[in-house]
């Protein structure tokens, strides 16, 4: 269908019918997005918001569709960047016809709008309002003419004004397109349109032919925004609420135009964290983990040219073992000493707190982490979130969420070759952890393609961890912690903590036994600052049974065997 073809079909259909059919049966095809979208314009400036509006959906959506199907990220990208900018222009123009409506909703009578005899005779006009103080103008768009199809010639029903408008508005748009300036296209066609108003009327000079019904109120409607001045004040007051101009790194915010910006603001304050301060030194042990995660994230910043082709980074390392024995840990020091940007997610955040926005907010995720790159995006708990598809209990917005994932994951080159423009393309590396990898879907697994067992503390991790815990307190000199390394064979890392912080307290417990809440408070810090013993070590672990069984290590074993990969 040529632009001309589908005007015609456009503007017979305005009027006809509120949905046209033609719409619905409309080839979703890429290449018919420009001419969709020069409709949709059209049908916006023609006063037609319901017909615009059913034109912006399908080309939004066709957009989405073929997104999907790019394989290269660069191009998807700017599809998507595309894509926002059109919903903003949808959102305008929705916000129009919503406006509109509010104003129909007013009954005609004294106090509204009088009808005047209008020089179309099918077409209702409206003279000046009683008090314009009070009653604002009605949208131009109001006065829509309903055109009709002739067997002559369609354009004959136009009246001139319009006809000269749309006219100018499809050459300027085949011009600019010509130019390859798309965005020129709607500002022209649109300034030009005043939005159902006229070239004309806005000089001040009418037409050859009749002038476009109640020039009064077109005059008016001049002075009010157009839909250009909306969508470029709406980008504005995105750039002011949601980002301000550089990040305390002096890196240039991220621009969260096009997105919800409760959805960014939740990003930056919940998922985003610059710095979080975890060092290798702070880990015990997992010697292993440590230097496989620095080659895989480490050596490509520093080796790029290195790191290519077959050698590309990997794209995703999944973290897997018993709970509490430091796999979050290990992911924030990543972060810290590889100096990448740290978004940590748990995966009940997606599933639960913002069910319904969750896809968007993984979209957003991995937009603002390859704006903020080379990034690492931390996903806890992600068996929770990408568990095996298609089981019966599996809800349709996780299902979303998880092909949303997936669907990202694969838009991460991985490579570190240069995109369109010659720039390089953003490090963005998916850390991932679970403790049931057993339950995480075949695709994601086979995204992530380390797949690494973090164990429980070996002898020497626990000595090492019990160092740490006990480096801020005091301990008597009966304390052995090669001794106690030995007693506590089979916990984890959190366990250990939990023995640590138990004994460390044992003292205070039995100092304040029996007290009464004045003479609690009167304890000297000395006093309740004594070192902790033996004694109240063996008490703890006593009390303290590990929290990881034996059949559960024999299945991570399994599990390890059939797909670990390091
Ligand atoms: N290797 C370790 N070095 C230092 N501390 C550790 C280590 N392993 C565990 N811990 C302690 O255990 C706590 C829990 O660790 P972390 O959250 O990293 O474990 P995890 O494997 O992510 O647990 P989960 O699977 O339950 O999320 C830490 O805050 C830390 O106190």
């Amino acid at each position: 269908m040529n632009l001309e073809d589908a005007f015609a079909w456009a503007r017979v259909s305005i009027g006809d019918s509120p949905i046209p059919g033609f719409i619905l049966n409309m080839p979703r095809t890429i290449e018919g997005v420009p001419t969709e979208l020069q409709i949709a314009r059209e049908c916006a400036l023609l006063g037609n918001y319901d017909t615009a509006l059913l034109y912006f959906e399908s080309i939004l959506q066709t957009i989405q569709l073929y997104a999907k199907t790019v394989s290269d990220t660069s191009l998807r990208e700017r599809w998507l960047l595309t894509r926002q900018e059109l919903s903003l222009e949808f959102q305008v123009i929705k916000d129009i016809g919503m406006e509109l409506a509010s104003f129909k909703e007013r009954p005609l009578g004294s106090n509204s709008f009088t009808r005047s005899k209008s020089s179309l005779d099918d077409e209702p006009s409206y003279g000046d309002p009683v008090d314009k103080d009070v009653w604002p103008a009605p949208d131009p768009p109001a006065r829509r003419p309903i055109y009709r199809k002739t067997k002559a010639n369609d354009e004959d029903n136009l009246p001139s004004w319009a006809r000269n408008q749309v006219n100018s508005s499809i050459s300027s748009a085949r011009a600019a397109a010509q130019r390859g300036k798309a965005a020129a296209v709607s500002k022209s066609a649109v300034s030009k349109g005043k939005i159902g108003g006229s070239k004309s009327s806005s000089s001040g000079k009418p037409g050859t032919a009749s002038p476009p019904p109640g020039k009064k109120l077109v005059r008016k409607a001049q002075s009010q925004p157009t839909l250009v001045d909306r969508v470029a004040r709406e980008k504005e007051d995105n750039k002011e609420k949601v980002a301000p101009e550089t990040d305390e790194n002096g890196k240039p915010n991220f621009d969260g135009a096009g997105y919800d910006k409760e959805l960014v603001e939740i990003v930056k304050r919940d998922i985003l964290q610059s710095t979080p301060n975890v060092r290798w030194t702070d880990i015990a042990g997992l010697r292993e983990a440590k230097s496989l995660l620095e080659e895989a994230i480490v050596l490509p910043l520093w080796m790029p040219d290195f790191f290519q082709g077959i050698r590309r980074p990997w794209k995703g390392v999944l973290m897997t073992g018993p709970p509490g024995t430091g796999k979050t840990l290990l992911a924030k020091a990543v972060a810290t000493e590889c100096g990448t940007t740290f978004f940590n997610v748990t995966a009940s955040m997606l599933t639960s707190k913002w069910r319904g926005d969750s896809e968007k907010i993984v979209r957003l995720l991995f937009e603002m982490a390859r704006h903020y790159a080379p990034s690492t995006i931390f996903i806890d708990e992600i068996d929770s979130v990408c568990s095996t598809r298609g089981e019966g209990s599996e809800h349709e917005a996780s299902r979303r969420v998880k092909s949303e994932i997936l669907m990202q994951m694969d838009g991460i080159s991985g490579s570190l070759g240069t995109n369109a423009e010659g720039e390089r393309e953003p490090i963005v590396m998916v850390l991932a952890a679970t403790n049931f990898p057993w339950h995480i879907d075949e695709a994601l697994r086979r995204r992530l393609e380390k797949r690494i067992y973090i164990p429980l503390p070996d002898l020497e991790t626990r000595r090492e961890l019990l160092r740490l815990n006990l480096q801020s307190i005091k301990i008597a000199d009966d304390v052995v912690l090669e001794e106690l390394a030995e007693k506590i064979d089979g916990y984890s890392g959190a366990d250990i903590t939990n023995i640590c912080r138990d004994a460390s307290m044992m003292s205070m417990r039995k100092r304040i036994r029996g007290l009464s809440p004045e003479q609690i408070r009167s304890i000297s810090k000395e006093e309740l600052e004594a070192p902790a013993t033996k004694e109240d070590f063996e008490a703890a672990i006593s009390k303290i049974q590990s929290s990881v069984s034996q059949a559960d290590l024999k299945r991570y074993q399994e599990w390890m065997d059939e797909f670990g990969s390091y």
